[in-house]
């Protein structure tokens, strides 16, 4: 099947030289949640905001259905929601006009049938006649969230969508992208909290820098370069590595009091029985040990760096 979107040698330079993009190619498959990591500045937003049709781009393409994102902005512009970072609605205006508003602006008849669902499924629908100052921050992030459906888009942008959100509210997020999936909708979400990603995209792509530094599907990427971390707690401290275990390349923390063995599937065979077998013949014993799996945040920091 053809993309839903595909991006080809894209690259974005602003009126003031800035180079926000670099040869950016991705194709994104129709259904799948693609989330988008990267540090502040990395070019997210731009690059979304060129699919969207609100930027140019300066070199490469970008088609959504087949359609020039430039060429045919109104074509594929329909078919797009954008959930952008901030409110920028008139206040005074209640949830139910506002929601019906973007409908039109889409170009897309009145269908209150619709509206009205829309509104449940966010649980708006009390709050429907209240002027949009009246609602929680949440409230509000979730009329954001109805207005870019409210013309039945089959493809979602989530600009950071639970930035400053708390931690039920984001959960409540995660299950409402997850049942518009299941309903069809392409979504695609840039996200600081790696915790997002590794919750809800099938894919993650990561970019730095304005380079697409990786595209890949996250159980690969977890397989791919997730290791796992064997730490063995030390009843003495030893002052260094006895040579009988150098094969297994440990770390000794800086206390002499823990050894940690980093491994994966691949690297492992089987050998932490006897990784402890040869630790106890080395006459070192061990009080505890615990394991850990890496996860997508350390994946990202050991690409990217921790200066984020
Ligand atoms: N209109 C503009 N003119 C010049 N530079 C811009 C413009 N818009 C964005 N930039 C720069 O382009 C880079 C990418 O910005 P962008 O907003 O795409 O990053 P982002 O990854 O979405 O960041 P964040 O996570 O902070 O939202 C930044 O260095 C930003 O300062």
């Amino acid at each position: 099947m053809a993309p839903i979107i595909s991006v080809r040698s894209l690259s974005k330079t602003y009126a003031n030289g800035f180079k926000a993009l670099d040869n950016v190619s991705l194709d994104i498959e129709e259904g799948e949640i693609l989330a988008l990591l990267g540090p502040n500045g990395a070019g997210k937003t731009t690059l979304i905001s060129i699919i969207c049709g609100i930027a140019n781009p300066s070199e490469g393409s970008v088609t959504v259905d087949g359609y020039d994102v430039v060429r045919d902005f109104r074509k594929t512009r329909g078919q797009i929601g954008l959930v952008p970072q901030e409110l920028t609605t008139d206040m005074f205006e209640t949830v139910v006009n506002t929601v019906s508003f973007s409908r039109g602006l889409n170009g897309k008849k009145p269908a209150p049938e619709h509206i009205d669902k829309l509104l449940r499924e966010l649980t708006l629908f009390e709050k429907r006649n209240n002027a949009l100052r009246e609602l929680s921050g949440g409230m509000k992030r979730r009329v954001l969230i109805a207005k870019a459906l409210s013309h039945e888009p089959r493809i979602l942008f989530l600009d950071e969508p639970t930035a400053g959100v708390d931690v039920s509210l984001r959960k409540d997020m995660w299950q409402l992208v997850k049942r518009l999936r299941e309903g069809g909708v392409t979504i695609i979400l840039t996200t600081h909290y790696i915790e997002e990603a590794q919750e809800i995209a099938d894919r993650i792509g990561i970019i730095d820098r304005g380079r697409l530094m990786l595209v890949e599907e996250k159980d690969t990427l977890m397989r791919k370069l997730g290791g796992k971390h064997l730490s063995i707690e030390l009843r003495e401290p030893i002052g260094e590595i006895p040579a009988s275990l150098a094969a297994w390349n440990l770390q000794l923390s800086e206390r002499g009091d823990e050894l940690v063995y980093e491994y994966d599937d691949e690297t492992n065979h089987g050998g932490i029985a006897r990784l402890l077998a040869a630790v106890e013949a080395a006459g070192i014993g061990f009080a505890d040990i615990s394991t850990r799996q890496t996860s997508l945040e350390d994946i990202f920091v050991s690409l990217i760096g921790d200066g984020r």
